[in-house]
């Protein structure tokens, strides 16, 4: 060796040993012992298959299963013919009655859909998506499971892998709905482990929705649920007037005032017979209920003295009715012989912040405050109705028991309304169109999950009709049931 030379190994030789199934080594008797076992083995994994498939695309299936049977018996001509006639019939169906062809044909979207775009890239979409995970080098992919079209939403379940949360795909929800070509992508939990995926393609709330007819009968109003519109999955959205307080956030021009009144018209038989009373608070000077003033057994068209009064007096009566109550009955009922009382506030913020007089605007905020809070067992509710929903001008926005955000400024503004991380679930109520007002996402106490709806929309002549109504001294006024022989089902505290 050289002077001043070091020695260095020989790099280690660079080439994988081929590796053998494990039982590629095992003795040839062995190996027959164990063939009849991978055998039965081989048959349930094509069997678990099969069924698999039956399962996703069972009119895929039977359709195949037709054909070959009229392929057997009539060979290709009689499979030919039959396919044209079916082809022809739905071409026929399509052209006659859109709609019902749309509807009754939804699982052949359903089966495309999930073979073609779905499960044809469900893969490549979850790695780049970094949905995917790895453990022991072993790459885990989160499930497709069962897909649902409807035409303007295509649903789509996903069994998470181990250590997902639904967290991680509403942060991904974003580039899911640019990945499967739709409009948005919002994400619900169905169980445990298992999240549903909705796509969506268009609005079905684009079209404005005249109000029902006005109620004949106080039967027909249940407090507790009332239909002022519906919801983006066509079931009617029922609002909890009794037991609940309504906070509905919106710019200008987002339809608040349709709210409020589909609200009124359909309690109308009840303020007309007098089971429901109703206080009104419009600090523009009477523009939006000095529409209908007949609904309001009290109204202040300003946010001065009067209306702070209103407030006050109406929050002694809370007090007063929950002291009566008490010992007696836990929950107002029409039985109970007193009126339910519902304060509506057309700019909630006039009363409670935008108050140039300190002292009005604290005695405002406490009587609100004693309204909301003590009010639901008494039979009291509030419907009141803001533009800017900041802590500052709405500090006590939790007491409000639903919270409906209708077209919002900004993404921030959502979650003032609706709970911290109600966005992230796809209520995206700041991307409303202005095309589209009385949209609305609702999210009520208690359920997870928020809605989207759209309000009834009373037009100036449905206004004048309602008038008529509630002020028709025709009508029957119902004699409250006698107070102490009432057996009302109120349960005693
Ligand atoms: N549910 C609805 N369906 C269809 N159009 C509606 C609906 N609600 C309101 N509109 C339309 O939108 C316009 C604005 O509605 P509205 O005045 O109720 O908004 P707003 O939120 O009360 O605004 P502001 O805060 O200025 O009073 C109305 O002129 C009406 O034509």
């Amino acid at each position: 060796m050289r002077a001043g030379s070091r020695w260095v190994d020989p790099a280690p030789l660079e080439v994988a040993r081929p590796r053998l199934p494990w039982w590629t080594m095992l003795p040839g008797k062995v190996k027959l012992v164990l063939l009849p076992v991978v055998l039965v083995g081989l048959l349930v994994w094509a069997l678990a298959h099969l069924a698999r498939l039956v399962w996703y695309y069972p009119v895929t299936v039977v359709l195949a299963l037709v054909a070959a049977v009229l392929y057997r018996a009539g060979g290709h001509w009689w499979l030919g013919g039959v396919a044209l006639a079916l082809a022809l019939g739905g071409f026929i169906w399509w052209w006659r009655d859109t709609d019902s062809f749309h509807r009754r044909i939804r699982w052949a979207r359903t089966e495309y859909r999930r073979t073609a775009l779905y499960a044809y890239q469900w893969r490549t979409v979850m790695r780049l998506a970094n949905l995917t995970g790895t453990a022991k080098g072993k790459e885990h992919l989160p499930k497709l499971k069962r897909t649902r079209s409807e035409g303007w939403r295509d649903l789509v379940r996903v069994r998470l892998i181990k250590g997902q949360a639904p967290e991680h795909w509403e942060a991904h929800a974003s580039g899911l709905a640019h990945s499967f070509r739709a409009n948005s992508c919002r994400v619900r939990v169905v169980k445990p482990g298992t999240v549903e995926l909705d796509f969506i393609h268009s609005d079905p709330l684009a079209a404005v929705l005249p109000v029902p007819e006005l109620a004949t009968d106080e039967s027909s109003v249940d407090l507790r649920k009332v239909t002022i519109g519906r919801t983006e999955t066509g079931k009617p959205w029922r609002l909890k007037l009794l037991g609940g307080q309504l906070l509905g956030v919106g710019v200008q021009g987002a339809g608040k005032g349709s709210l409020l009144w589909a609200v009124l018209w359909k309690i109308a038989p009840l303020i007309r017979s007098g089971l429901v009373k109703v206080y009104g608070i419009d600090p523009k000077g009477g523009m939006e209920l000095g529409q209908a003033p007949e609904l309001f057994d009290q109204v202040a068209y300003d946010n001065g003295e009067k209306a702070v009064a209103l407030l006050e007096s109406m929050a002694v009566e809370v007090r007063e009715r929950a002291a009566r109550f008490r010992g007696i009955r836990r929950f107002w009922t029409p039985a109970s012989g007193e009126p339910f009382v519902l304060l509506v506030v057309d700019e909630l913020a006039d009363v409670i912040a935008y108050q140039t007089d300190k002292r009005l605007k604290e005695r405002a905020q406490a009587a609100l405050q004693t309204i909301t809070s003590q009010g639901r067992a008494p039979g009291f509710g509030v419907l009141a109705l803001v533009q800017d929903p900041r802590k500052e001008i709405v500090p006590f926005r939790n007491l409000f028991t639903t919270r409906i955000a209708m077209r919002l400024d900004e993404a921030a503004q959502v979650d003032m309304v609706l709970g911290d991380g109600v966005r992230a679930r796809g209520a995206n109520a700041h991307e409303i169109p202005e095309s589209t007002p009385g949209v609305a996402w609702v999210k009520e106490d208690g359920r997870r999950h928020p809605v989207r709806a759209r309000a009834f929309y009373p037009t100036d002549t449905n206004l004048i009709e309602l008038r008529h109504y509630v002020s028709d001294t025709s009508a029957t006024v119902l004699p409250f049931p006698d107070n102490t022989s009432a057996t009302d089902g109120g349960s005693a505290a």
